[in-house]
C-alpha cells in the first residue's frame, strides 16, 4: 500500500526509502526500517532528516487510515539516541487528540531491543475541499 512515487513509502521511487506501513489496532501504525549507508549524515549515523521524514510519514499514515486527507502543519522531533547504519528500527504512531480540523499524533522509532531512538509530536491539518482542490489532492482514492 502507498503512493507509488512517495519518497518514504513509494515502491516505484528509485531514490525512496520503500517503507511499508501497516495498521496496528484501531488507529495505530507500525513499520520497520533498516538504515543503509546512503541514509547517513555523520559517518555511520542515520541523517536526522531521514529520521524526521520517517516520523512524518508514520504520522501521515495515521490520518490516512482514519480516512481523511491531511497535511503536516507542525512536527516536533526529539532525537534521543543515534540510529546506526546497518541497524534495524521499529516505527510506531498513534493519534492522541482528534478535533474537527486537527489530528495530533505521537510517533516513535525504537531499536529492536525497545530502546527509544527518536520520537515526535505532530499536528496534522485535515484539508477542506477547497484546499484539497488547490493542492491537487481532490481525487485521492
Ligand atoms: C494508497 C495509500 C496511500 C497512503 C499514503 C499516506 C501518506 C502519503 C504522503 C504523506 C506525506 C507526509 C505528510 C507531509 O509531509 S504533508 C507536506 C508537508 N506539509 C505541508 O506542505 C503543509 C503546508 N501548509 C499548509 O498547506 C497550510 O498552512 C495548512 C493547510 C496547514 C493550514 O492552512 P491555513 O493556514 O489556510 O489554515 P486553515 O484556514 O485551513 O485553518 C485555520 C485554522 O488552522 C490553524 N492553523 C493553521 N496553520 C496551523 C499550523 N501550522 N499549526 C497549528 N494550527 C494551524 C489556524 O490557527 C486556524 O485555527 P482556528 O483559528 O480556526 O482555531
Amino acid at each position: 500500500m502507498g503512493y507509488a512515487t512517495c519518497f518514504v513509502c513509494g515502491q516505484e521511487n528509485d531514490k525512496g526509502l520503500h517503507i511499508h506501513f501497516h495498521k496496528d489496532g484501531e488507529n495505530g501504525v507500525r513499520a520497520s526500517f533498516l538504515a543503509e549507508p546512503w541514509h547517513e549524515g555523520w559517518p555511520g549515523i542515520q541523517h536526522g532528516g531521514v529520521t524526521s521524514a520517517i516520523l512524518d510519514e508514520a504520522t501521515a499514515y495515521v490520518t490516512f487510515f482514519m480516512g481523511v486527507v491531511a497535511v503536516t502543519a507542525q512536527l516536533q522531533v526529539e532525537f534521543q539516541d543515534p540510529i546506526r547504519v546497518g541497524e534495524r528500527v521499529e516505527i510506531e504512531a498513534h493519534p492522541t487528540k482528534v478535533t474537527r480540523r486537527i489530528v495530533e499524533v505521537d510517533a516513535s522509532i525504537r531499536g529492536t531491543d525497545g530502546a527509544l531512538k527518536a520520537r515526535s509530536h505532530a499536528k496534522m491539518m485535515i484539508l477542506s475541499q477547497q484546499q484539497k482542490e488547490e493542492m491537487g489532492l481532490a481525487n485521492l482514492p
